[in-house]
């Protein structure tokens, strides 16, 4: 029997709905989180609480729970569900209200917690790495949509996905408007050259990542040299080695980008090493679900 967390109260899966008003639908209007729980253990649940929180006081809805109660019951999801390695999806939406976009017809917001075992992507793609291309479509300005705000309104992300496989390639990097790389359409990316590791700085435009951060901490206790910078397509093709990180992703290699090859067309060295130290972090830097 799945448990899902709807509101206030569990329910079984076939009677988790929501009404055909919940702006979550309608609008696209709400925020949420995917996290991952590997061997009992929620990856770095406070970081993304904390970005939940950040996403939606940002477009002013009020989640009807404290941080600490909500953290508490996205537990309580796993531990009912009695799973071990989970994906999570947390989702606040605006709520029901009338037809209209008008947020304010809201009367509460939607909460639910989803967690199933874990959909891994095939290991395969982790021994060849991927393909992507560049498209069109840009990543939103922060002037239109902040692309910080994880929030329900996806469809520029689902848009490059199609642009993706109309090309053929699992996954898609995103320009900022200004034509340097931004991410990919559900992972953060990052390039290296000479031993340097680069990845796009905040202003760039793109999620602040719980991976790409902890890419970043693990990298530096590795006394690796890892900075923020920009980058364009060309210092991408030209890298030695390129990776996207995120929670479903975690760490995988790309090794063509717009038909060239990147370095030998293998998985790099510093990804392959940077992937093992985030597969022994994930299993001990988290929230423990059963103690
Ligand atoms: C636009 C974007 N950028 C980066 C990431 C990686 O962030 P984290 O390291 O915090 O996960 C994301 C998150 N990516 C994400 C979230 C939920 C579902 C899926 C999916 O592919 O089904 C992908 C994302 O949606």
């Amino acid at each position: 029997e799945q448990w899902i967390f709807l509101n206030n109260r569990f329910v079984k899966k076939d009677e988790a709905v929501v009404s055909v008003y919940d702006h979550g639908f309608l609008y696209g209007d709400g925020v949420f989180e995917g996290i991952r729980m590997y061997s009992g253990n929620v990856f770095r649940l406070d970081d993304h609480m904390k970005r939940l929180y950040e996403s939606a006081h940002s477009i002013m809805l009020h989640i009807p729970f404290e941080k600490e109660e909500l953290t508490e019951l996205v537990v309580e999801t796993c531990r009912k569900n009695q799973l071990q390695d989970a994906y999570i999806r947390l989702v606040i939406s605006r709520g029901v209200g009338d037809l209209g976009l008008n947020p304010y017809t809201c009367k509460g917001a939607g909460v639910i917690i989803i967690a199933e075992p874990l959909a891994l992507f095939p290991k395969q793609l982790y021994e060849t790495g991927i393909e992507v291309v560049t498209v069109p479509s840009r990543r939103n300005r922060a002037d239109v949509l902040s692309p910080k705000v994880k929030s329900l309104n996806y469809l520029n992300n689902i848009l490059v996905k199609i642009e993706a496989s109309l090309a053929g390639v699992n996954e898609a990097l995103m320009l900022n408007d200004q034509g340097y790389v931004a991410e990919a359409s559900g992972e953060n990316i990052f390039i290296v050259k000479d031993g340097i590791i680069k990845t796009p700085p905040g202003y760039i435009g793109a999620l602040e990542g719980i991976t790409r951060n902890a890419i970043i901490e693990l990298a530096k206790k590795a006394q690796l040299d890892i900075r923020e910078d920009v980058f364009t397509r060309h210092d991408v093709y030209t890298a030695d080695e390129v990776f996207l990180t995120g929670t479903a992703a975690e760490v995988i290699a790309v090794v063509k980008v717009d038909g060239r090859k990147i370095g030998n067309g293998k998985p790099g060295e510093v990804t392959n090493q940077l992937l093992t130290l985030f597969r022994e972090a994930v299993s001990v830097d988290g929230t423990k679900v059963y103690v």
